[in-house]
């Protein structure tokens, strides 16, 4: 529906650029996923405050997008340092750490969650910032398997809420998954779009169906994985040097599990267990769960089914 041509003049300030973009960009939640969004959205020119819980943890967060920008760094601006050094400066002059969430949302465009995949978290979180955040503020979630309708409703904003589902690590990977919910309005999905492309993602549109698009697929496969290997027919090794030599995929099913964390994938599947009990599928994994009750997350720890090489 192309817009009336007063609107269109409207939405465009002088300078050409969108008068309503998202600019003003809060990530709450600073581990592996909220840190390299708040990488990517501050190497892309937003103004970005990361949050999390004390300021160990977000110093440590820091230095992981640190070390990421050295990465990317070292391979864009090869051939001249300095422009390299004026980069990650400005990345990281768009940057601020914060550990009181309603203060971080104060002047937001845009909240996107990152943190502990629980959907009671997620929704306290969300009801408090609600009543902190402007009213034009867009609320979203970066979950990876619970309905947004189920965290949305936590809120007074579903017209404002929606999915911005991104993919590990978020600095290398290009697709940014952005789901609506019935009551999104039309403006905010347009938006959620327009800034997913803003930080050079890749965008598809998706339904809120539990997985959207890639975790619908991906799960099956990395769940008959471990059962392959619990019911002795191979071991991890086997599994992942079969799939990255025989699929072509660039990680194994279960070097992809360290890499995203034995802790989440748990949540994953626990969260679908309990909302579809008789589905095979979801069945709790007697290898994961063992490896999570001995602290061996992947890794962010230095060891899941692998010892980390870094
Ligand atoms: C099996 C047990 C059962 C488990 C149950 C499962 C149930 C739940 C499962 C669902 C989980 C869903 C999670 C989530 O919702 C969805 C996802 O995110 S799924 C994960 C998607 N991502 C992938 O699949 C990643 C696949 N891997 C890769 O693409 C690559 O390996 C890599 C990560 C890009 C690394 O590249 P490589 O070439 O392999 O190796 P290098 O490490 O040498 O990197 C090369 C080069 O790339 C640059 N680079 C790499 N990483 C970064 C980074 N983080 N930041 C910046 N730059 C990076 C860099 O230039 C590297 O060169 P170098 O610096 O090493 O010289
Ligand atoms: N790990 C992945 O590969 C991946 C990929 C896509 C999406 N996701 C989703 O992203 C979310 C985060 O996953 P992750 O892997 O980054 O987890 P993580 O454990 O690495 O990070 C979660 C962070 O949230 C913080 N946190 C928890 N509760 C908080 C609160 N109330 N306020 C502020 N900070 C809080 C924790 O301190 C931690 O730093 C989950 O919903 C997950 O499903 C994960």
């Amino acid at each position: 529906m192309s817009l009336p041509f007063r609107t269109f003049v409207r939405n465009f300030s002088t300078s050409g650029l969108k008068k309503n973009a998202i600019k003003n960009v809060t990530i709450i939640g600073g581990g592996l996923m909220g840190a390299g969004i708040a990488q990517v959205a501050a190497s892309t020119g937003h103004s970005v405050v990361m949050v999390d819980q004390n300021t160990d943890i977000l110093n440590k967060s820091k230095a992981n997008i640190e070390k990421s920008l050295q990465r990317v760094v070292k391979k864009k601006y090869a051939e001249d340092p300095k422009a390299g050094e004026a980069f990650l400066s400005q990345v990281l002059g768009n940057l601020a750490l914060e550990t009181d969430a309603a203060t971080s949302v104060k002047k937001a465009d845009l909240v996107i969650e990152a943190i502990v995949e629980n959907l009671k978290i997620k929704q306290e979180l969300f009801k408090n910032l609600d009543m902190a955040a402007p009213a034009s503020t867009i609320f979203a979630s970066n979950t990876s398997s619970i309905p947004i309708k189920e965290i949305a409703v936590a809120t007074e904003r579903a017209d404002r809420f929606g999915g911005l589902h991104y993919f590990n690590p978020v600095p290398m990977m290009k697709l940014l998954e952005v789901i609506r919910i019935p009551q999104t309005s039309d403006e905010t999905f347009d938006k959620l779009l327009a800034f997913g492309k803003a930080m050079g993602k890749v965008t598809v549109n998706c339904k809120d169906t539990p997985g959207f698009i890639v975790n619908r697929l991906l799960v099956p496969y990395m769940m008959e994985a471990v059962r392959m290997v619990e019911r002795g027919e191979a071991t991890p090794k086997d599994v992942d040097t079969a799939m990255k030599l025989g699929a072509g995929y660039p990680m194994g099913p279960f070097e992809l599990t360290d890499y995203v964390g034995l802790d989440t994938c748990k949540f994953i599947i626990d969260g679908w267990h309990e909302k579809y009990p008789d589905h095979p599928l979801f069945a709790p994994s007697p290898l994961l769960n063992k490896y999570v009750a001995e602290g061996k997350l992947g890794n962010k720890v230095g060891e899941g089914f692998y010892k980390s090489k870094k």
